[in-house]
């Protein structure tokens, strides 16, 4: 895969980065490209909405991080490489690719995209996070990954349709993970913007593009959450030290979420 052209990365975005030695807590970055109307793409559909300047941050950000987590969803639709293409990348700075998986429905074969990057060494192999209850003994797809350096995970559900981040965020630092960037898709970052769950996430990075997709789009809209006292609607999700950056033709929001 042709080498991504760089652009100077913004300045003074430190703070919103994993600290360069871990400590003990999972650094968790949100970051997704949106169109106007808050949808990632069009069902379905892999839609290039980040301009040139912000792929390259995108990518810059990758080689920040030890992983890089996306839903089933995602790796069905994209065959993504989820790699660092900045030229020169050494393997070191590569992050891990975790794919949220719990059915196991993802037809992983040796032609999908990040099992071939692996294998040309320009990226690390994925993780498959996977339920205890499917059965993953003697799957092709297993040996297909392992065969590159990637592996099955498989979690306790104990009944559960769905893992807490807690779960999540314990089994990464448990493979060695101290850092994540979850890029998408619309399941995982609404389910993540989730209230309970905002205390897991220590950076927002969100790429807005000059455009509207249009109704019925992959939407990212958290639930809504009432206030305690009065019941009322509040907003669902604020963000303290908030900075903007214009990148190309996009807008960058750096931020963290106000507790
Ligand atoms: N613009 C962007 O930045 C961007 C970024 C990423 C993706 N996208 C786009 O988004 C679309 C895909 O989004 P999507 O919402 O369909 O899929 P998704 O969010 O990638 O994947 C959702 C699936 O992941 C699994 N999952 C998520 N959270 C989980 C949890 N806590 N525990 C267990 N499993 C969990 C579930 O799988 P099961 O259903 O098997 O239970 C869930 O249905 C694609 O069109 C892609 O191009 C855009
Ligand atoms: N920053 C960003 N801008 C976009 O316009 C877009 N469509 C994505 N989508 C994120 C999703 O996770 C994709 O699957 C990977 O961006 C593809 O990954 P590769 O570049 O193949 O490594 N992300």
């Amino acid at each position: 895969m042709a080498p991504l052209m760089p652009y100077p990365p913004p300045t003074a975005i430190d703070k919103y980065l994993p600290p360069s030695q871990h400590t003990g807590k999972l650094f968790l970055t949100l970051t997704y490209a949106t169109s106007l109307d808050s949808h990632l793409s069009i069902p379905l559909t892999k839609v290039p909405l980040s301009g040139p300047e912000t792929k390259s941050l995108t990518h810059h950000l990758r080689t920040f991080h030890d992983a890089i987590l996306i839903g089933v969803g995602t790796v069905v639709v994209d065959d993504p490489g989820l790699n660092s293409r900045l030229p020169g990348t050494p393997l070191t700075r590569q992050p891990r690719p975790v794919i949220l998986d719990p059915a196991f429905r993802w037809k992983v074969t040796r032609e999908s995209r990040v099992v071939q990057t692996a294998e040309r060494g320009e990226g690390l192999a994925p993780y498959v996070f996977v339920r205890s209850e499917v059965e993953v003994e003697g799957d092709e797809r297993k040996r297909i990954l392992e065969e590159v350096g990637g592996k099955v995970v498989v979690i306790e559900t104990s009944g559960k349709k769905k893992w807490s981040w807690h779960v999540l965020s314990e089994k990464m630092k448990e493979l060695d993970l101290h850092s994540v960037m979850v890029e998408g898709g619309g399941g995982v970052i609404n389910d993540l913007l989730a209230e309970g769950n905002l205390p897991l996430v220590d950076s927002v990075i969100i790429t807005i593009a000059p455009t509207y997709l249009g109704q019925g789009g992959v939407n990212v809209s958290p639930r809504a959450v009432t206030s305690v006292a009065d019941g009322k609607r509040i907003s669902a999700v604020k963000f303290t030290n908030v900075e903007w950056r214009i990148l190309g033709r996009d807008a960058v929001m750096f931020a963290q979420p106000d507790l």
